[in-house]
């Protein structure tokens, strides 16, 4: 059970800050396992033509703006907490407050091995398509966002097949591409109505302020035994982060993950979805338009590689390694379909979500990844498949008249509006509104 394994009993509510293994928990045990079962192509006939794989970076420490905020916190517990219950004890006497604000997102030694490990998983999963030839033949490519924890993952990634494969000839390139992996940082009309908007995130606030939360900051005071107006939102927040941080970056069940009980942790899981809905996904529908750039630059690459497939000639781009954020998976999803809830979550209606599909602790962990495989099933039968965390993911609407790999024909008649609009430039508005003189 969790607990054997040291793992906090709050650990799959950890939102984006939650470990790749509690998302795949067969990894725990061998961390290079593959459920090669679940992604048979429809038929022994199929062969792999092209793979993209769009991956959030690895393990990460806290921003600058979270490591204040758990210093805050730790400075508060040190001044007014006393008490005798072990786990206390251990708060006050032997955890130290190790983060600082230089840390600032980088990647760790764990999101090191997080990127490694993926690399190896997905070459045993496509050893025909991400093999040694194809990197030595500079078929495979990587584009990365210029954030150092995104280029330190790709690095990362490159280092894994180089490992596995005893490579020390081959000089590994990337290319930064901000403007597909940060394309929320380019999209005028997301920074303008969502992004710098301070009322976008309403129903988060709400339920900041709501009875759940309320109730939660309580308890927390009342296990700490101080008076409840000292423990706000942020620091509630503080202290879970520093439970997700301590079990991602070190795997240890620090002391903070004690605070939380599963239904106090539930309710920060919630917060943390009501976030990312209203500011990355189906919130508002700039937030998932905001990604066309990204959505048009993968099927154009598809389109690519299967034409010169169909031409006879050798496919130049055989796979694509694509390095970005949280916030650069989540709009695409979105603009995809996947993962939509029945009702949109709002600050009051919680107690009905409990069951929800939009959950971004089984989306968005660290080395989250979305991959897209195109296969040649013989007589013109052309396939995609599409595995979100190396598990089969149905195309919404597809799902009625195919397996989990559908004709790559209905998947472009499925998203035919997108394909054919869905320009970047006029829904992020990047040209000047006509300013009234
Ligand atoms: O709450 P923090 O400061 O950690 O939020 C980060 C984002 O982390 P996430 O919310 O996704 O866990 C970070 O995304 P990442 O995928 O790069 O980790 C993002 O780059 C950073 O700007 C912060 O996002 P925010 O929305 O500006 O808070």
């Amino acid at each position: 059970s969790p607990e054997d394994q040291n793992i906090p009993h709050i650990a799959k509510y950890f939102s984006t800050k939650g470990r790749y293994e509690e998302v795949n928990p067969y990894l725990i045990k061998n961390i290079t396992a593959v459920n090669s079962s679940a992604l048979q192509p429809p038929s022994p006939l199929c062969r792999e033509i092209h793979l993209t794989a769009i991956i959030r970076h690895g393990t990460r420490y806290p921003t600058t703006k979270n490591v204040k905020k758990m210093q805050k916190l730790y400075e508060l517990v040190q001044d007014r907490v006393s008490g005798t219950e072990e786990w206390l004890r251990e708060i006050l006497t032997q955890w130290t407050m190790w983060y600082t604000e230089d840390m600032d997102g980088r990647l760790v030694q764990k999101g090191v091995q997080d990127l490694k490990h993926l690399a190896v998983r997905l070459a045993k999963l496509f050893p025909s398509i991400i093999s040694e030839e194809k990197l030595r033949g500079g078929l495979i490519k990587f584009i990365t966002s210029s954030k150092h924890r995104c280029v330190n993952s790709t690095l990362s990634f490159q280092a894994g097949l180089a490992e596995m494969w005893a490579i020390k000839d081959v000089q590994f390139e990337y290319t930064v591409n901000d403007a597909l992996m940060r394309f929320f940082d380019k999209c005028t009309k997301f920074i303008d109505e969502v992004d710098k908007n301070p009322l976008a995130l309403v129903e988060m606030d709400k339920f900041i302020q709501g009875p759940e939360m309320k109730r939660v900051q309580e308890k927390i005071a009342d296990r700490l035994n101080v008076p409840y107006p000292l423990i706000t939102d942020d620091m509630v927040e503080a202290a879970f982060y520093l439970c997700a941080y301590e079990f991602a970056i070190k795997t240890v069940n620090s002391p903070w993950c004690r605070l939380f009980d599963e239904a106090d942790a539930q309710v920060m899981e919630y917060k943390l979805d009501l976030k990312q809905f209203w500011k990355r996904a189906y919130g508002y529908d700039i937030n998932s338009k905001s990604s066309c750039i990204l959505f048009h630059d993968v099927f154009e690459r598809l389109d690519k590689a299967l034409n010169e497939h169909k031409s006879g000639q050798k496919v130049t781009e055989a796979v694509t390694v694509q390095v970005g954020h949280a916030e650069t998976l989540l709009p695409l999803f979105t603009l995809l379909g996947f993962f939509k809830n029945a009702e949109p979550l709002t600050s009051s209606n919680f107690a009905s979500q409990t069951r929800r599909s939009f959950r971004t602790s089984r989306m968005l962990p660290y080395a989250a990844n979305f991959v897209l495989v195109l296969y040649d099933c013989g007589g013109g039968d052309f396939r995609l498949q599409p595995l979100v965390n190396e598990q089969p993911v149905i195309f919404p609407g597809l799902t009625e008249r195919q397996d989990s790999m559908p004709l790559y024909e209905d998947v472009k008649r499925q998203y035919e509006e997108l394909l054919k609009g869905c320009d970047f430039e006029t829904v992020c508005e990047l040209f000047e509104k006509n300013v009234e003189v």
